[in-house]
C-alpha cells in the first residue's frame, strides 16, 4: 500500500527502512476509518484474535485473550537508553542507546516475515493546539492498530496535525514471539525513539501511552518548562457554580478511573454538586498566559483496569465500555457478554480469561486481575465539554494517593507547594496487579511516575520546585488522600468510590477560601464534620482511626524516607531532606 499523500518525507523514509529491516509480507497505513476498523476487526475474529461480542449488548465489541505470559507491565524490561547512565537515575534500568540497539537490532531483523506492517499516525493532545504532538507507532500487530484507534486520535487527524508540526516520535513494536527473554520496552530520550519487543499488554505497546506521553514526555517537559504527569483531571463543580479542576496522581490500579468518572451520592447531587471528567490517566501540565497552570487530557480513550467496576462502583465506566470497546483477558458468558468479578454476582458459568470454563466453584478468578477494557473516552456520559480544550482548564489542586491500609490517613492539605513536592516525592503505594511482582509489598512510588520518569527523579524533583518558583502564588494547592487504610478486621476504613465525593468537596471549599481545617503534623485537616461523615455510617472510632497519626509509625516513616532520599545521592534537592526533617520536629 502506498504511503498516503500527506505523509512528510521523513515519516516515508523511515516506513521504508524500518520494512526493509523486519521484511513484512505488506505495509498497511491505518487511516482511522471505520472501514478500516471494520476490516481490522473482521480479520482478527476470523483468526481467533478477537471475539465478537453480543451485537445487542457491546456492539462493535469485542474480547481479546492475550497470551498467558502477557498480561502487565515489565519493569524488568523496561529501559530509558540515554548516553549517560547518571542520566536516568537509581529507578530506571540502563543500557547506553548502543548496547540496547546491539540486543534489539537482531530481535527486529525480519521479525514481520509473514505479517502486515501497520503504520499507525496518532496525536497525543487536542490536534491545532499547542500541547499537541504527534507519534507514529509501526507495529506488526492489528490488535495494538485497533486499540491505539481507540486510545489515540489515529490516522488522517494525525497526519494533518504531522503537516502543521513536522516532527514526530517513532515507536517501533513487534509481537515477536512474545517471550519474556525477548521482551524489551526501550526508550531513546536522544532519538525520541520508542521500541517494544515481544509484549502486546497495553501499557508496553500501545506506545502512544504511558512510553510516549509519559516517559519521553517526561524528558521533553523537563527541557521545555512543563509537565508530564500520571494523573486523572476531574472538574468539580459546587452549588453555587464555581468549577475547580483537579489533577490526581495515583499509581497504576489505585483508583485514577475511578475517581475521575465519579458520581456523588444523591444527597450531594440534591445540593448541587456535579463532577465531570477531563481525563483518568494522564495530564500534561503547562503555564497558560494567567500565568496558571493548565492541563490538557493528551488521551482519546480509557485504558481501564474491568475487576470491581460495576453500576455500584463506577456506572460512568460501564457505560463508556458498553459499545465499540476492545475487553482484554476479561471472563465471557454464554450470551456473549463481559464478566468479571465485582461486575455482578458470579454466573452459573462461563468462559475465564484463558479460556475454560469456569463456574463460582473453580479455585481462580474468571477475569484476570490486570483484565481491561479499552474505550472511547467521548462516551463517556460525565465526559467535560472542555475535554477536548486544546488550552486545556487550570488546575487548582493537585492531590497524590497510594494505596496504603497503615499509617497513612484519609487527607490532609500541603502548607506549600515545597511540601507539596515532598508528599508527592515520599508517596508510597503497595503493589497492584498492574505491573508483574508481588501484589501488597510496600514500595516508594513518587508521584506514582516511578515507572513512567523518563529520566533521573532527582532532577524530576528539581524540575518540580523549579515549575513551583517560577508559578509563585498562582500554583495549585496540594493533598494527599489513601482511601485504603483499613481496620484491625482487615476492611476498608473509609467507603470510598462515590463517597470521596466527601473529599473533593472539602478540597473545594478550601480552593474557594472555605472549609474549616485542623493544623496536624502532616498538614491540613478536615473536621470530621466537614466530611459529614456521619451521613456516611463512618462511626466515630473508625473516623478517628482514618485520621489517625501515629508517632511511632510516622517517625519510623521519616527514617524510612531519609534511607530513600539516601539512593539519589547528591542530586536529591536539600529542600526535600529539609521538608523531612521538619516533619520530624513537628511530630516532637
Ligand atoms: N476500596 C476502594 N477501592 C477503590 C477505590 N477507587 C478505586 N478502587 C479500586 O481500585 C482498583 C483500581 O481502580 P482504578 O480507578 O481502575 O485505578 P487506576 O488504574 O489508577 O485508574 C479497582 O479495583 C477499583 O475498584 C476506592 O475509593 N476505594
Ligand atoms: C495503563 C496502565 O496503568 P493504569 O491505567 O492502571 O495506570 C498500565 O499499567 O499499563
Ligand atoms: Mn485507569
Amino acid at each position: 500500500m502506498d504511503a498516503p499523500k500527506k505523509a512528510t518525507d521523513a515519516l516515508k523514509t523511515w516506513v521504508a527502512e524500518v520494512a526493509a529491516r523486519t521484511r513484512p509480507d505488506h505495509i498497511h497505513w491505518c487511516d482511522g476509518s471505520d472501514a478500516e476498523n471494520r476490516r481490522l476487526t473482521d480479520a482478527m475474529v476470523a483468526d481467533g484474535t478477537l471475539t465478537r461480542l453480543n451485537e445487542r449488548k457491546h456492539p462493535g465489541s469485542f474480547l481479546h485473550r492475550s497470551d498467558p505470559g502477557d498480561v502487565a507491565r515489565l519493569e524488568d524490561r523496561t529501559f530509558i537508553c540515554c548516553e549517560d547512565e547518571d542520566d536516568a537515575g537509581p529507578l530506571n534500568n540502563w543500557k547506553s542507546p548502543q548496547a540496547m540497539k546491539a540486543v534489539l537490532d537482531p530481535l527486529f531483523e525480519g521479525c514481520m516475515e509473514g505479517r502486515t506492517l501497520y503504520v499507525v499516525p496518532y496525536v497525543m493532545g487536542p490536534p491545532g493546539g499547542d500541547a499537541a504532538k504527534v507519534g507514529v507507532e509501526i507495529t506488526d500487530s492489528p490488535y495494538v492498530a485497533a486499540n491505539m484507534r481507540i486510545m489515540t486520535r489515529m490516522g488522517r487527524v494525525a497526519l494533518e496535525e504531522l503537516s502543521r508540526k513536522g516532527h514526530f516520535t517513532k515507536g517501533l513494536h513487534s509481537t515477536g514471539d512474545l517471550s519474556k527473554e525477548n521482551r524489551y520496552i526501550a526508550h531513546f530520550p536522544g532519538e525520541d525513539l520508542i521500541m517494544s519487543f515481544s509484549s502486546n499488554y497495553g501499557g508496553n505497546a500501545l506506545l502512544g501511552k504511558k512510553c510516549h506521553a509519559l516517559r519521553l514526555a517526561s524528558v521533553q517537559a523537563r527541557n521545555e518548562g512543563w509537565l508530564a504527569e500520571h494523573m486523572l483531571i476531574v472538574g468539580v463543580t459546587n452549588p453555587q457554580g464555581q468549577t475547580t479542576y483537579i489533577a490526581g496522581a495515583f499509581p497504576s490500579a489505585c483508583g485514577k478511573t475511578n475517581l475521575a468518572m465519579l458520581v456523588p451520592p444523591q444527597a450531594d447531587r440534591a445540593k448541587g454538586w456535579t463532577v465531570e471528567t477531563v481525563g483518568d490517566d494522564i495530564a500534561w501540565l503547562r503555564f497558560g498566559e494567567d500565568g496558571r497552570l493548565r492541563a490538557v487530557n493528551p488521551e482519546y480513550g480509557f485504558f481501564g483496569v474491568a475487576p470491581g467496576t460495576s453500576e455500584d462502583t463506577n456506572p460512568n465506566a460501564l457505560a463508556s465500555c458498553r459499545a465499540n470497546t476492545l475487553f482484554t483477558n476479561v471472563a465471557l458468558r454464554p450470551d456473549s457478554t463481559v464478566w468479571w468479578e465485582g461486575l455482578s454476582p458470579a454466573p452459573p458459568e462461563c468462559v475465564d480469561w484463558l479460556g475454560n470454563r469456569w463456574t463460582p466453584k473453580s479455585d481462580h478468578k474468571a477475569a484476570h486481575p490486570n483484565s481491561r477494557f479499552t474505550a472511547p473516552a467521548g462516551q463517556c456520559p460525565s465526559i467535560s465539554d472542555r475535554w477536548q480544550d486544546p488550552e486545556g482548564v487550570p488546575i487548582d489542586a493537585i492531590v497524590f494517593g497510594g494505596r496504603r491500609s497503615r499509617v497513612m490517613p484519609l487527607i490532609f492539605e500541603a502548607f506549600d507547594w515545597k511540601h507539596g513536592t515532598y508528599l508527592g516525592a515520599t508517596m508510597s503505594s503497595e503493589k497492584t496487579a498492574a505491573a508483574e511482582g508481588a501484589v501488597g509489598e510496600l514500595r516508594f512510588d513518587p508521584m506514582a511516575m516511578r515507572p513512567f520518569c523518563g529520566y533521573h527523579t532527582a532532577d524530576y524533583w528539581q524540575h518540580w520546585l523549579d515549575v513551583g518558583e517560577k508559578g509563585g502564588e498562582k500554583m495549585p494547592k496540594v493533598y494527599h488522600v489513601n482511601w485504603f487504610r483499613r481496620a484491625k478486621d482487615g476492611s476498608f476504613l473509609w467507603p470510598g468510590y462515590g463517597d470521596n465525593m466527601r473529599v473533593l468537596e472539602w478540597i473545594c471549599d478550601r480552593v474557594q477560601g472555605e472549609g474549616d481545617a485542623i493544623e496536624t503534623p502532616l498538614g491540613y485537616r478536615p473536621t470530621r464534620e466537614e466530611l459529614h461523615m456521619d451521613d456516611l455510617g463512618v462511626n466515630a472510632e473508625d473516623a478517628e482511626a482514618l485520621f489517625a497519626v501515629n508517632r511511632e509509625d510516622w517517625l519510623a516513616e521519616c527514617n524510612e524516607r531519609d534511607a530513600w532520599f539516601d539512593l539519589f545521592g547528591d542530586r536529591l534537592p536539600a529542600e526535600l531532606r529539609k521538608q523531612n526533617d521538619a516533619l520530624r520536629q513537628r511530630l516532637g
